[in-house]
């Protein structure tokens, strides 16, 4: 569903390129939740937004459903639904409005539009508040509207980059579900978060990234046999003292060590 080729993005910034993804590759399948974790700085975001065509690859490419971002831009986007912290609402406009400009903006027939507007308000709970002006809402009601609005036009695949940041247990469970009910939907799922905790809940294979490379690639369990350690947060630190590996990146399903 995901095919992610050899990504490699440089940032032109000053005297000194940034090396900021370098030949990154994975895959995601249908009905797959992928957590692509790293530290601060690691390359995630700017792998998202290169998978999404926010941001030109200096070189590689990826594919979602067959569709290649390098050359089918407009249909990767129709294909790909995006959920970040850090996107803000129209603060004069009620969470109908929006997603019914979302909907128009993705091309949903408006009599879609409408059933599917009636679905996702019961699914993320959002009749009370569905004519409200935005402005007006609470944290946890504004995430759950920025959810339904990435699922408006019904995308096989969902990014997601900090969904939990900044939320209580009860906005996180929010997410929790939601990201079950993609599972279950069949999308493919790629989250990037910096709690190792949830990640290991909510996801069945890990990419780490450490320095814009991918330095381990597996399930919890095969991570676990190729490190010696128990959790995430372990195996996750074993990875920041281990070199950057060179020139090949390194697959826990190969049995193969730092
Ligand atoms: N527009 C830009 N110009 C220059 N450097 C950039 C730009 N965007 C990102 N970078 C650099 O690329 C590297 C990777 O950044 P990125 O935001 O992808 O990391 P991240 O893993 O998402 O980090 P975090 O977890 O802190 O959000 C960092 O060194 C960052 O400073």
């Amino acid at each position: 569903m995901i095919r992610v080729q050899n990504l490699t993005r440089i940032f032109e910034a000053g005297k000194q390129d940034v090396l900021a993804v370098d030949h990154v590759s994975f895959d995601v399948e249908s009905g797959e939740v992928y957590g692509l974790l790293g530290p601060n700085g690691a390359g995630k975001t700017t792998t998202l937004r290169m998978i999404l065509g926010l941001l030109k690859p200096t070189s590689g490419d990826a594919e979602v459903e067959g569709f290649r971002v390098s050359t089918h831009p407009d249909e990767i986007k129709r294909r790909v639904g995006l959920v970040s912290t850090s996107a803000g609402l129209y603060q004069w406009l009620s969470p109908r409005e929006i997603l019914s400009f979302f909907a128009d903006v993705y091309g949903v027939p408006a009599v879609l539009a409408e059933d599917r507007i009636e679905q996702l308000s019961e699914l993320f709970e959002l009749t009370s508040f569905l004519d409200r002006r935005s402005a007006t809402l609470s944290t946890g009601q504004k995430q759950r509207v920025n959810l339904a609005r990435s699922l408006i036009h019904d995308p096989p695949v969902m990014l997601m980059d900090e969904p939990t940041r900044g939320l209580d247990v009860v906005g996180s469970k929010v997410i929790f579900d939601y990201i079950d009910h993609l599972r279950g939907e069949g999308k493919a799922v790629i989250v990037c978060t910096h709690r190792l905790d949830e990640a290991e809940q909510l996801c069945d294979r890990f990419g780490l990234l450490h320095q814009g490379k991918k330095s381990y690639e597996g399930t919890l369990e095969e991570l676990q046999q190729c490190t010696s350690c128990q959790t995430l947060t372990q195996i996750f630190l074993q990875l920041l003292d281990a070199p950057v590996p060179q020139p090949e990146t390194v697959t826990a399903t190969q049995g193969d060590l730092l």
